[in-house]
């Protein structure tokens, strides 16, 4: 059975009047983050993540990107991946990273000058024939940009921030309620064939492998994620129920909620 991560931060929430002001701030605190992260480290890593909530931050930070007088990173140092991705063609609408394209990393590269080379999204199935075999291809890309001393001894970059939507099961990136996956330790990524939500397979970043992030944020909005959110903050509930009650980062973990989703808190 999966147990939470005591020794990482402990959740708390920041809960918004509605959708656009939780999507907003999340993009705007974003950005910040990278601009320091490049300050500290000369490089930031960040992780995205897909659904409603999430690919709204992304729009949000495309628009920010073109606004004059907001304060941005220097988009050749910022290095985008992805929490989990479906194993579909690469240019498939449903995949994350597709959806992130059209909403903001496009225009990182076409008008901000991000090398396409800085961006990381998970295999497709184009490019591996099963989950497996594409989980163990981005295990090798995370490992390629490892820190030098690694992290919990895992191979992988460090990661400022990963971003993560919850659903109404209370999934977060491709680990689902129920699922082996989430028993899974020592790797950075595991493969699930069978995905409650469809597509069925997918690719996902582990635990662990989210537990190494200095920050967890979590954008969750919408009535129907009430119920999941309240869950993942009661005593009694296990990981395996949501496992969203799992995502941890190492300094920061913030369940960013707007009032409708927070409804059961
Ligand atoms: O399947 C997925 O779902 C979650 C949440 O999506 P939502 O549309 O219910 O907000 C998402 O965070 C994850 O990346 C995605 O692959």
């Amino acid at each position: 059975m999966p147990a939470v991560n005591t020794s990482a931060a402990a959740p708390r929430t920041e809960i918004y009047p509605d959708k656009d002001t939780a999507v907003r701030t999340v993009a705007e605190r974003l950005l910040a983050v990278l601009v320091d992260e490049i300050h500290t480290y000369g490089v930031a890593h960040a992780a995205l993540t897909g659904g409603g909530a999430g690919i709204a931050v992304l729009e949000q930070l495309r628009q920010l990107a073109g606004t004059p007088g907001v304060e941005k990173p220097d988009w050749t140092k910022v290095h985008f991946w992805w929490g989990d991705e479906r194993l579909l063609p690469t240019e498939d609408g449903e995949r994350n990273a597709q959806q992130a394209a059209d909403a903001l990393t496009d225009a990182l590269v076409s008008e901000h000058g991000m090398p396409t080379e800085n961006l990381h999204p998970m295999p497709s199935s184009e490019d591996a024939a099963s989950p497996q075999v594409g989980a163990e291809m981005y295990a090798e890309h995370l490992a390629a940009f490892a820190e030098a001393d690694g992290r919990c001894g895992l191979a992988l970059p460090r990661f400022a921030v990963i971003l993560l939507g919850v659903g109404p099961d209370g999934h977060i990136a491709s680990l689902f309620p129920g699922k082996e996956s989430l028993e899974v330790t020592g790797r950075t990524t595991v493969g699930e064939e069978d995905s409650p939500k469809p597509p069925p397979p997918r690719v996902s970043l582990t635990f662990d492998a989210i537990h190494t992030a200095e920050r967890v944020w979590m954008v969750v909005t919408g009535e129907d994620k009430a119920e999941a959110a309240g869950l993942a903050f009661r005593e009694e509930t296990a990981v395996e129920q949501i496992p969203a009650k799992n995502a941890r980062g190492t300094a920061e973990t913030i369940w960013h909620l707007d009032r409708p989703a927070a409804a059961q808190l």
